[in-house]
């Protein structure tokens, strides 16, 4: 296993790049640290194929180092990198068993068949392979032959970190469940430093320790599941992790208070501090933070109710404030859809970003 370091990488694929938007990846310095289970989540086109690419060293960055463990990789190729890749597709050899699949990366590099055997033996457990060993692998079903295709990424554990591109796009969604939990029991008994690409926030939220989130080429955080729904350090975060996403309303700073239409939500000490000389931000809350206040409450601000859904746990409702749509999630709701409410950001879960970036 190994720390991998990206130092001020860069990817464009087009030749001399000159614009922001002709880089697949922007500049970036981050650290994976040895062990560790990542996630990299981002939609689709965000560069996340391009990034792990350059980790295997299928793809040369065009600007910075790749280092493991401190020595520089980023002219090393793939087979001289001690990297294992799973895509999405199975990549397996048909006319093998199942075992002679699991064993080809140990045999290659030279393990003793009874080495071989124990590990092979205890891969096939962890992924409920072991009553197929024998069998051809040609025989069997997709999510089977992905599983042994996971099987063979994990096998190694000597390689820098085991790099997994969608890899349960075809499995079917019963067993994407269950192999997901599966993965992450084999991260805690194999120790291995995992890198797990996905666009789903769900896959990317059960597997990984850290969850490194992409958009447009740039990585705009990096953290737990707790810190990306509490503390999104980017409007691309509060809105894409979560179901519906943070409602994001643009205000007016304004005598110690954001404005928005026509009311007032009172700054914290700390939050007019980090918005000193800004007179226009975003305000952010998670649907689940909104609250419903009585009509006129003080700091309330006013809004029409649109819609309103009984979701048996609680209601989902929208409202308009001026002319933002705003989303919340509720315990109780007496209002129905065309009458008038006021709403209530409590302080602890309201932030504000200025040009995106978290403020306060
Ligand atoms: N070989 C290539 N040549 C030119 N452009 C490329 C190449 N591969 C990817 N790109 C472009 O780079 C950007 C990032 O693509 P990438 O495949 O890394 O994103 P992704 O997040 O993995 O997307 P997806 O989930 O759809 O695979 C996209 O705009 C894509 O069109």
């Amino acid at each position: 296993m190994a720390r991998i370091e990206l130092a001020d990488l860069a990817h464009a694929y087009r030749p001399n790049p000159s614009s922001p938007a002709d880089y697949a990846l922007r500049p970036m310095t981050m650290q994976w640290d040895d062990g560790g289970a990542y996630a990299l989540l981002g939609p689709s086109g965000c560069g996340k194929t391009t990034l792990l690419n350059i980790i295997s060293g299928l793809v040369r960055p065009s600007h910075g180092r790749v280092l493991f463990d401190g020595v520089d990789v980023t002219d090393l190729p793939p087979e001289r990198r001690n990297i294992a890749q799973v895509f999405q597709f199975p990549v397996i050899y048909d006319t093998m068993t199942v075992y002679d699949n699991l064993a080809f990366p140990l045999r290659n590099r030279g393990w003793k068949p009874a080495d071989i055997r124990m590990r092979v033996e205890q891969i096939a457990a962890m992924l409920e392979l072991s009553a197929d060993l024998r069998h051809r692998a040609s025989g069997l079903a997709v999510d089977a032959k992905q599983k042994i295709s996971l099987g063979r990424g994990l096998v190694r554990p000597d390689v820098a970190a085991v790099l997994f591109d969608e890899p349960l796009t075809v499995i079917d969604p019963h067993l994407k469940w269950l192999l997901r939990r599966k993965l992450k029991e084999i991260h805690h008994e194999l120790k291995l430093s995992l890198i797990y690409v996905t666009h789903d926030q769900v896959e990317a939220l059960t597997f990984a320790d850290k969850v490194v989130v992409m958009t447009q080429g740039e990585v705009v955080q990096a953290g737990s599941a707790q810190d990306l729904f509490e503390e999104p350090a980017h409007t691309f975060v509060g809105y894409f992790i979560g179901n519906p996403g943070m409602n994001l309303i643009p205000c007016t700073v304004k005598d110690g208070a954001a404005q928005i239409a026509g009311g007032s939500v009172a700054l914290t000490a700390h939050a007019a501090e980090a918005l000193r000389g800004q007179d226009q931000a975003t305000l952010g809350i998670r649907p689940e933070y909104v609250e419903v206040a009585g009509a006129g409450e003080a700091g309330a601000i006013e809004a029409s109710v649109i819609s309103v859904r009984n979701l048996g746990t609680h209601y989902l409702a929208e409202f308009m404030v001026g002319a933002r749509p705003v989303a919340a999630k509720l315990r109780r709701m007496s209002a129905a859809a065309g009458e008038r409410a006021w709403l209530r950001f409590p302080a602890a879960h309201t932030l504000y970003y200025v040009n995106d970036r978290r403020m306060a």
